[in-house]
């Protein structure tokens, strides 16, 4: 096999609590020593109930989230996550949010949201920026139509294709997708889905998938984590985890009532 696009070995991130919650702890251990790897080409789903530490875990990969201790590699290399290897990350690995209505600036018309990527790291020239642009568009299937209008005048599927086009903007090997089709409708879900996953195979992107919904997951995922109190509790090929969960939690979020995706 070859070698993993992102490797997390042993990672925790320990957050002091935030100030007026009702039990106050001094630190909450987000992140509980995970070890977990996103191959090129492959969908690793990542699931576990709100609060088990996945948006953690998504912004360590992205390079957002400093680590209190653990390792980071890149295609084999250890990072260090000082400016340079956060940047490395950052560049490597983008990320799709829930909701593209607040990711999105509601005041910047579609062309300039996708622009903005080349113009803030100076790539190409001009025309070349605009014809990256006009690719992006043909990779996440948006007509020319929208590159004039703000985001509030597309309809919610459509900004996330926005979203994910400017995701691919930088060429990334991984894109983590946080819960990208919980603010959709129902009837647009399956069709986003559909789209991270051809240009997974497509674009041989490694492809992590979060949601609390392990039927979601189910649907798309070749790796599967399950998530629990900042710690992995069951990890492997998705067919196996469904068809033979050895974890008793695993088995109780399948045992759930099955969703619409
Ligand atoms: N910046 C922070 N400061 C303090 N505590 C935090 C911070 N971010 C997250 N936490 C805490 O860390 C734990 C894990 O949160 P996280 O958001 O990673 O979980 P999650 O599984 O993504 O949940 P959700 O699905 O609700 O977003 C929670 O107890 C949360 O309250």
């Amino acid at each position: 096999m070859s070698t993993p696009v992102i490797e997390l070995d042993q990672v925790h991130v320990v957050h002091k609590a935030r100030t007026g919650t009702l039990f106050r702890r001094d630190r909450v251990h987000a992140v509980n020593g995970v070890t977990v790897a996103v191959n090129k080409g492959e969908t690793l789903g990542l699931v576990g109930e709100s609060g088990c530490g996945k948006t953690t875990l998504a912004r360590v990969m992205v390079g957002l989230q400093p680590i209190t201790s653990g390792t980071i590699r890149h295609l084999g290399q250890e990072l260090k996550l000082n400016g340079a290897g956060r940047k490395k990350l950052g560049r490597a690995v983008s990320v799709v949010f829930q909701d593209p209505a607040t990711a999105l600036n509601p005041r910047m018309v579609v062309r300039d949201t996708l622009l903005d990527p080349f113009r803030v790291h100076g790539i190409g020239t001009p025309p070349e920026q605009f014809r990256r642009v006009r690719e992006l568009l043909d990779l996440v299937g948006l007509p020319a139509s929208v590159l004039d209008v703000l985001p509030r005048q597309i309809s919610g599927g459509q900004r996330q294709r926005v979203a994910i086009a400017r995701a691919l903007a930088l060429e990334p090997d991984v894109i983590i997708a946080d819960e990208p089709t919980s603010a959709l409708d129902v009837s647009v879900r399956a069709q986003v889905l559909n789209l991270l996953t051809d240009l997974k195979k497509d674009l041989g992107l490694g492809l992590v998938f979060i949601s609390h919904d392990i039927n979601t997951v189910r649907f798309i995922s070749d790796q599967m984590a399950v998530m629990l109190g900042g710690q992995i509790v069951e990890s492997g090929p998705a067919d196996e985890v469904f068809n033979n969960p050895k974890n008793d939690y695993t088995r109780s979020l399948l045992g759930a009532v099955p969703s619409l995706l």
